[in-house]
């Protein structure tokens, strides 16, 4: 496991360097199997790489070869206000024109279980049934610790399996659909990306303090390649940086 923490001063800087890493990853995947696969975080904090990626790398990513994915989604319509593709359709899709089939949205109308286990085939057809392996899995980090929909003391935090779940999280009284810590460490490449003083507590739990998945559940992540992309704010509890 390889990780590297970046900080920036500001967020703008934070942003800029992940977009660059989106732009490079997107280059070399292309380049050696002529796709590049990533999976979205939802939240607040990746709209404006969205809308950086949208325009100042319009023209220097080959969009028609970006397949784009969803590490977790909320229970709720595609239309609404709290959907994490309605976010990124906004921010991402819709300003660049993405090919619809190249969007895989979370089915939520189906219902959240089946919705989860819809998104599982999904993921199955297109990694031709092997073990699902995003080039990038962009994730966001909640100032409980949790990342994806992965919340402290549920269920999902013990499932071994590279899979897809809904569960209810009794926290955001809701059901969630969320990407399980082995589907995510399976990806070739893992960016959190963090920023605002709000996330300070937390990217300290996470990187500097003892083992306890259950309170800080993003401790759970630790892929081949994994990268924090962190401003000052959020990196100013941790002693060792
Ligand atoms: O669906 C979601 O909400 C996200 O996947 C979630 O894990 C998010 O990344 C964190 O809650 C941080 O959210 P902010 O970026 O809004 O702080």
């Amino acid at each position: 496991m390889n990780m590297k923490l970046n900080i920036y001063q500001t967020d703008t800087e934070v942003l800029a360097a992940l977009a660059r890493h989106f732009a490079d990853l997107s280059k070399q995947a292309i380049e050696s199997n002529g796709r590049f696969s990533v999976a979205l975080s939802g939240g607040s904090s990746p709209k404006k790489l969205h809308e950086l990626l949208a325009s100042e790398y319009r023209d220097s990513i080959e969009w028609d070869k970006v397949y784009f994915f969803f590490g977790d989604e909320r229970d709720v319509p595609l239309t609404d206000a709290q959907s994490n593709y309605l976010m990124a359709k906004q921010t991402l899709f819709d300003p660049l024109g993405i090919d619809p089939s190249h969007i895989y949205a979370v089915q939520t109308a189906l219902g959240a279980e089946e919705a989860a286990k819809d998104y599982t085939r999904h993921l199955i057809g297109f990694f031709d049934g092997h073990n699902a392996c995003f080039d990038l899995v962009i994730l966001g980090l909640g100032d409980n610790s949790h990342t994806a929909s992965l919340f402290p003391h549920t269920s999902v935090l013990t499932d071994d399996s590279a899979s897809v779940q809904a569960l209810y999280i009794d926290e955001v009284k809701m059901n969630r659909i969320t990407f399980t810590a082995p589907l995510i460490n399976n990806a070739h490449h893992i960016a959190f990306l963090v920023y605002g003083a709000g996330k300070a507590e937390a990217v300290k739990h996470i990187l500097e303090d003892p083992t306890d998945i259950q309170e800080y559940p993003a401790q759970l992540i630790q892929g081949a390649d994994l990268q924090w992309f962190l401003d000052e704010p959020a990196a100013s509890k941790l002693e060792n940086k």
